[in-house]
């Protein structure tokens, strides 16, 4: 029986999406067009119909991860076992037009340890950033002042999006990044939207170039690339004005070292401008969504310890707080560490993406036809951690905002620190090699702007229920400790897995808070 039983033919591999009847091209093509259409109802049926992991036929050509160990083990997976940086590469060719990206001594010898180290020292750059939030609330309290009523009414999308756009540039470039050229702040602005609405397409690898150049998106996005090279070429001609040091200075000086030019140089920064700009303040204005929805004694108690790490009260200023290592760290501010990340947790989408070198096993979950699965070589996968994050085994009640997900609480007899130690599961930031080197920032960024503009004013969402595009315009959520359903505006379905969700133009145009004074403090 040993002799003639069936050898395993080959090692248990990955099912394939679709329906078998089809040719593999046309399951690739349904699978990328249900996943543009919804995203997230692509994931969960993908994860119910094939388990762990799904292969996804050409144009994708890419193993989809949906499974929470399965995904963990890929993070877990050193470089050289799942590569990162070859896609590195490609996308700073693909996406931001830099001629070097295939030369691995510049790139990997120069340009990804320099960014590693320069990332972590960003202390500078917040004081900056925390600069241009002050100005900027103080010139909406001024507004404030002035309105008879006592109040003023903002779109988030416009004001609160370009605070964070403002403060961040002035933070990590400096004040004068625009004057060297002339460019005004919409300009700037119009060139990152142009920019960042055709970057998925270009950095997907899944269009050939031949096609791109007929995509208008893209057509569009490639100008906008051009004047952000252009813009920062102008700067760094001019020596750098307003920024004396940082890793920004530090990457454009690499291609300067290496004979590349200027132009180049500019175009190595678009991938910094990028990364600032793509997720934080979209982060910063979901969060606000949530909390302003969340239940008042949790409001309360989040103003209560914002007021008291910023030590308000005249009488006793305080060490000054808002300083990089103090915001950056996730056990300052605990309540507000937990909201940003429970928000991280339903407010993004993220693919890693992996070149697999080697045949790469990973484990299956109880009850399916294999206890592993092999990734074969010269493949790549994707962890799609949105799945995980919406996984009800994993989170308890996982689709409900709770902004306490992450917070120990000492009377409530748990384990210490048993909250707080799940931050760690959330992939909003990506995991592993290619975790997002801005998380820090990041982090400083949401806690410093979310305690000065909440310690500052009282704001309300204008409620939109019961317009009658409301149901166009907003999505349901849920929130723990609230009856009835919340709402965020709806977002952008084509951004998939591109970190934090954006809205729509409409829902943008629509969503409004109030803003007033505010008259009690909780401390
Ligand atoms: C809340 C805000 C942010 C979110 C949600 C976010 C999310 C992400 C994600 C999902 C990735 C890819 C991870 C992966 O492939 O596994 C990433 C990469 C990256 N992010 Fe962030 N990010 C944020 C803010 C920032 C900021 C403020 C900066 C810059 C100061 C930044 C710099 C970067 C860089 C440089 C990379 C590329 C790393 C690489 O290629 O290895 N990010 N980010």
């Amino acid at each position: 029986a040993r002799i003639f039983a069936p050898r395993p033919s080959t090692p248990p591999s990955a099912p394939t999406y679709g329906p078998w009847y089809l040719p593999p091209f046309v399951r690739g093509a349904l699978a990328v067009y249900r996943l543009g259409k919804e995203e997230d109802g692509f994931l969960l049926a993908a994860r119910r119909d094939y388990g762990t992991v799904v292969w996804v036929p050409w144009p994708m050509s890419q193993h989809i991860v949906l499974e929470t160990e399965a995904i963990r083990r890929v993070y877990q997976a050193p470089e050289k076992a799942l590569s990162f940086y070859p896609i590195r590469r490609e996308m700073q060719g693909s996406a931001f037009g830099a001629s070097f990206w295939n030369d691995k001594s510049i790139m990997n010898g120069q340009v990804f340890p320099v960014h590693a180290r320069g990332m972590k020292n960003l202390a500078p750059a917040l004081e900056r950033f925390i600069t241009v939030v002050r100005a900027r609330i103080a010139d909406l309290a001024a507004q404030v002042d002035a309105a008879t009523s006592g109040a003023v009414t903002i779109k988030p999308a416009e004001w609160i999006a370009d605070t964070y756009f403002e403060a961040s540039l002035a933070g990590m470039f400096g004040p004068n990044v625009r004057d060297a050229k002339g460019v005004s702040r919409d300009e700037l602005w119009r060139a990152f939207c142009e920019f960042d609405k055709a970057f998925p397409i270009m950095a997907s690898g899944m269009v050939p170039a031949w096609l791109l150049d007929r995509i208008p998106d893209v057509v569009t996005g490639k100008k906008a690339q051009g004047v952000l090279a252009d813009i920062f070429e102008a700067w760094i001609r001019d020596g750098f004005e307003g920024l004396d040091e940082g890793v920004i200075r530090d990457m454009a000086e690499i291609p300067l070292k290496n004979d590349l030019g200027a132009h180049e140089a500019g175009k190595l920064l678009i991938a910094d401008f990028w990364a600032l700009q793509a997720n934080a303040p979209y982060i910063g204005i979901q969060l606000l969504v949530f909390l302003l929805q969340a239940p008042q004694p949790f409001r309360d108690e989040l103003l209560a310890e914002i007021d008291s790490s910023l030590a308000v009260t005249e009488d006793s200023p305080g060490p000054d707080l808002l300083t990089f290592q103090h915001l950056s760290s996730t056990s300052t501010l605990p309540l507000l560490s937990s909201c940003i990340t429970e928000t991280l947790r339903l407010g993004t989408a993220t693919f890693s993406i992996r070149v697999v070198p080697q045949p790469f096993v990973l484990p299956t979950s109880a009850g399916e036809k294999h206890p592993e699965v092999v990734i074969p070589a010269d493949t790549r996968l994707i962890c799609a951690t949105r799945v995980h994050h919406l996984n009800d085994e994993v989170w308890d009640r996982a689709s409900e905002w709770d902004g306490k997900r992450f917070f120990d609480e000492k009377d409530k007899g748990e384990e210490a620190g048993r909250r707080s130690r799940r931050a760690r599961d959330v992939y909003g930031f990506g995991g592993g090699n290619s975790r997002c080197e801005g998380q820090h920032f990041a982090t400083a960024e949401l806690k410093a702007f979310t305690s000065l503009f909440l310690s500052t004013f009282e704001v309300e969402v204008v409620s939109p229920v019961g317009k009658p595009d409301f149901d166009e315009l907003y999505e349901p959520i849920e929130l723990a400790g609230v009856d009835k359903p919340g709402f965020r505006p709806r977002r952008i379905p084509e951004r998939v897995g591109m970190g934090a969700y954006q809205f729509t133009n409409a829902a943008n145009a629509d969503f409004e808070l109030t803003v007033r004074r505010r008259t009690t403090t909780t401390a």
